[in-house]
């Protein structure tokens, strides 16, 4: 079994027990009560390179990170420090996130936040947005080509922004042919969990400049960010060089370039 599969089954496993102990309708009707989503797009298109800063405790490459007792202390650096959005990693099993971590980040920050998570059902979307999530990931390799499109519309009936998430040609294909407005290109090989810096570099120019294009894992320095501006990247996305930095939101304001 691969990583991603691993991972999912999981997800689904957990899934199956929230669905079980609160129907998809309650979920729904929490709707009612949600902030209206933030637009992250505007922010994302404006000249310059964005950061998505990540609230990331662990995950299957790396083991431990960082605690992250509060990730309302650390959203806030992060937003402080300028970044686009927050990246919020819900899975628990393997990363230690939950929804919980993705409310409070959301009541402490003003900027647009994401449900990094392993999206597979229409009930996860639902309840990304009736926990205040404004943009989800959905992962090509994860999912059939039905289920890819009918995820990114029920995210778009919600009101959330999507990050289409790639890793090869054949899957850039078909977030392009999907209309995917933000297209993550992420350099870890998921069965190896290696980083391939040169992965953005092959698959942007197969994404339609008119895309957001937002290249996400490995990224260390303000050197790297420039990289993948120079290869085409509006965004990056930012877990352990952030979690592990003493200092997160100089950290994130260095890689936008301010700090310079
Ligand atoms: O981070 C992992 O080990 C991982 C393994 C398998 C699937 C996904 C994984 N990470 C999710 C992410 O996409 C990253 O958290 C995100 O791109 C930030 O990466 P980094 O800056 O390298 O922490």
């Amino acid at each position: 079994m691969s990583v991603l599969d691993d991972i999912v089954a999981g997800v689904r496993a957990d899934l199956a027990e929230r669905e079980a102990a609160l129907p998809l309708a309650d979920v729904r009707a929490a709707l009612a009560d949600v902030d209206p989503p933030r637009d992250p797009m505007p922010h994302l298109r404006a000249p310059g390179s964005s950061v998505i800063a990540e609230v990331k405790r662990r995950s299957p490459s790396k083991g431990d990170l960082a605690d992250i007792p509060d990730p309302a202390v650390l959203a806030k650096e992060y937003a402080a420090g300028g970044a686009a959005a927050i990246s919020v990693l819900t899975e628990q099993r393997r990363f230690g996130g939950s929804l919980a971590d993705l409310r409070a980040v959301r009541a402490a920050v003003d900027v647009p936040v994401l449900r990094k998570d392993f999206i597979v059902s229409s009930y996860q979307l639902v309840e990304a947005r009736a926990a205040g999530a404004d943009l989800a990931l959905l992962i090509v390799a994860a999912l059939s080509g039905d289920e890819l499109r009918r995820l990114h519309d029920e995210a778009r009936e919600l009101g959330l922004t999507v990050l289409v998430e790639v890793h090869d040609e054949a899957e850039t294909e078909r977030a392009v042919e999907l209309g995917a407005e933000l297209v993550g290109v992420n350099a870890r090989n998921l069965k190896t969990l290696e980083i391939h810096a040169d992965t953005f570099g092959r698959l942007a120019p197969l994404v339609p400049d008119d895309r957001v294009k937002v290249a996400e894992s490995g990224i260390f320095s303000r050197s790297d960010v420039e990289r993948f501006v120079g290869e085409g990247a509006r965004a990056v996305l930012v877990g352990e060089a952030l979690v592990k930095d003493g200092d997160p939101q100089g950290a994130v304001r260095a890689m936008t370039g301010a700090g310079a």
